[in-house]
């Protein structure tokens, strides 16, 4: 039978770079809420044992794509031949975006074919395999809303408000490894001892990220200028997006129509169940 499941996009609330690791990978404390925006990810048995999938993405050879990577870690943790699958991609996320278009096409595969191929893995199990595939996955996994410490894989769920968001995509790609490397990122934050109930406060949280992207990328800090002129506006992960948020679907879209030309990204609803996790409650 034929499945299709979406990959929501996420949004880093606020991410604050605590420390770094000897390994090099840096220790965040970041808030995640996922996105009603996302890609969508449709699953056909085929005759055989092959997984295919289709679009490729530009640039991207086929077994670096992370729903490739994540069909065949599936593949080893069963140890056995599974039957064909062929998967359909249709991609609507900005890819360097930092709404972790990548990290969700990842986790739909791990959740979309461990029901398809009935393999019973658990989610701890799943969001393990999903923390070799990249930092985000496992939030995507859980299908919570979440704080995150470690590099993202401490998750502590909780209940941001349900806001509407303006995202911006400035035209670049940003290179997540590439700015973790940058000398002058704030890497001292002092760590919040509690998961915040987070209304908001522009003054408490930001993201750490943003200063240095923003001198890197003039695009990214323009869009930054545009969106402030209605409330506070902030970089998500690496970025490039900003978001702004918006208390209701009118006033959002009365903020994205009147946009200068040029300037591309999509409005759309904050939330805390992940769109993923819906869908395949509804199958069950
Ligand atoms: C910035 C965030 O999007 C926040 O949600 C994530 O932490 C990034 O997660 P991601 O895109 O899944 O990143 P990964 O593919 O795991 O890492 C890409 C590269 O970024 C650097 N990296 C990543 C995460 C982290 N906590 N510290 C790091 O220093 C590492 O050099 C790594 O090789
Ligand atoms: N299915 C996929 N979708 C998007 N990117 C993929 C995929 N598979 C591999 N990639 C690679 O991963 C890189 C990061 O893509 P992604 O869309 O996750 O970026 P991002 O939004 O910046 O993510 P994050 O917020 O996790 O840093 C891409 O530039 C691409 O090379």
């Amino acid at each position: 039978m034929t499945l299709t499941l979406p990959a929501p996009a996420k949004l880093n609330l606020f991410l604050h770079i605590i420390g770094r690791r000897p390994d090099g990978y840096h220790e965040l404390q970041t808030l995640f809420q996922f996105l009603e925006h996302g890609d969508e990810l449709t699953f056909s048995p085929t005759s055989g044992s092959r997984v295919t999938l289709e679009p490729a993405i530009d640039g991207v050879p086929q077994e670096n794509n992370l729903i490739m990577r994540a069909a065949r870690l599936l593949q080893a943790e069963a140890g056995r031949e599974l039957p064909g699958v062929h998967i359909h991609l249709t991609k609507r996320l900005p890819m360097g975006g930092g709404i972790g278009g990548g990290s969700s096409d990842a986790a739909t595969t791990l959740l979309g074919l461990n029901h398809f191929w009935q393999l019973g893995l658990s989610i701890d199990r799943l969001a393990e395999l999903g923390l070799q595939l990249g930092a985000d996955v496992p939030v995507f996994v859980r299908g919570h809303a979440a704080f995150a410490e470690g590099i993202g894989e401490k998750l502590t769920p909780c209940d941001p408000p349900e806001d509407w968001y303006v995202v911006i995509k400035p035209d670049c790609n940003i290179n997540t490894g590439m700015i973790f490397s940058e000398e002058g990122l704030t890497r001292n934050t002092p760590p919040i001892t509690i998961a915040p109930a987070f209304e908001g406060d522009a003054s408490r949280y930001r993201n750490d990220c943003e200063d240095i992207v923003c001198k890197l990328y003039p695009e990214v800090e323009k869009s930054r200028d545009w969106l402030s002129q209605f409330g506070p506006a902030r970089l998500t992960g690496t970025g490039a997006c900003i978001f702004g948020r918006f208390p209701t679907e009118s006033k959002a879209l009365e903020v994205w129509d009147s946009r200068p030309s040029g300037i591309t990204g999509f409005v759309t609803r904050g939330v805390n169940s992940s769109p993923l996790h819906t869908k395949l409650t509804e199958l069950d």
